[in-house]
């Protein structure tokens, strides 16, 4: 029998780390969202981002996501961590991108909740899929400890 983990093809999902900087520049909080009611793992909290159509780089994806879920337009993308992750419903490759700068103030087009957190973040449940990156923060800023609330 084929071992579907391994084998399954990954879902290329484009995902924004949207990011707030203190005067110094300094990377200050980031932007979680909850998933909305009917998509798998509804209420976990997110990145926000979605899976990259055919025919679409990843800025584009990430340009068109942002806009129909946040309502905003993202200035430069940085893409930044790739990350392999295998859920029950689907392997999904993530494109992790930080992004600093937007127009338009922020919509929650979907039904979503929003949280601007630093670490640890302190809202919960988390998506699997989020916790690396909430590690990869951690060790760029120094943070020792938990990433989040259990
Ligand atoms: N947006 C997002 N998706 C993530 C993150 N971490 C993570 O494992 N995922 C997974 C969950 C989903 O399986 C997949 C994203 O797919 P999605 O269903 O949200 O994408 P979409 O908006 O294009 O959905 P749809 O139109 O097909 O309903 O990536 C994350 O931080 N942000």
């Amino acid at each position: 029998m084929p071992d579907s983990a391994t084998e399954r093809i990954p879902v290329d999902v484009a995902v924004g780390v949207l990011l707030r900087r203190d005067a110094q520049g300094r990377e200050q909080s980031f932007l979680l969202t909850t998933r909305p009611p009917g998509k798998v793992y509804a209420g976990h909290w997110e990145f926000p981002g979605g899976k990259i159509e055919a025919g679409e780089t990843l800025e584009q994806a990430l340009r068109r996501e942002l806009q129909e879920e946040l309502g905003i337009t993202i200035e430069q993308v940085h893409p930044w961590k790739v990350d392999v992750m295998d859920y029950p419903h689907a392997r999904v490759r993530l494109h992790f991108c930080k992004v600093y700068d937007w127009q338009g103030d922020l919509q929650m087009l979907e039904g979503q909740q929003f949280a601007w957190q630093s670490l640890p973040v302190q809202v919960q449940p988390v998506l699997p899929g989020t916790i690396p990156v909430l590690r990869w923060l951690a060790q760029e800023q120094g943070f020792e400890g938990n990433t989040h609330v259990e």
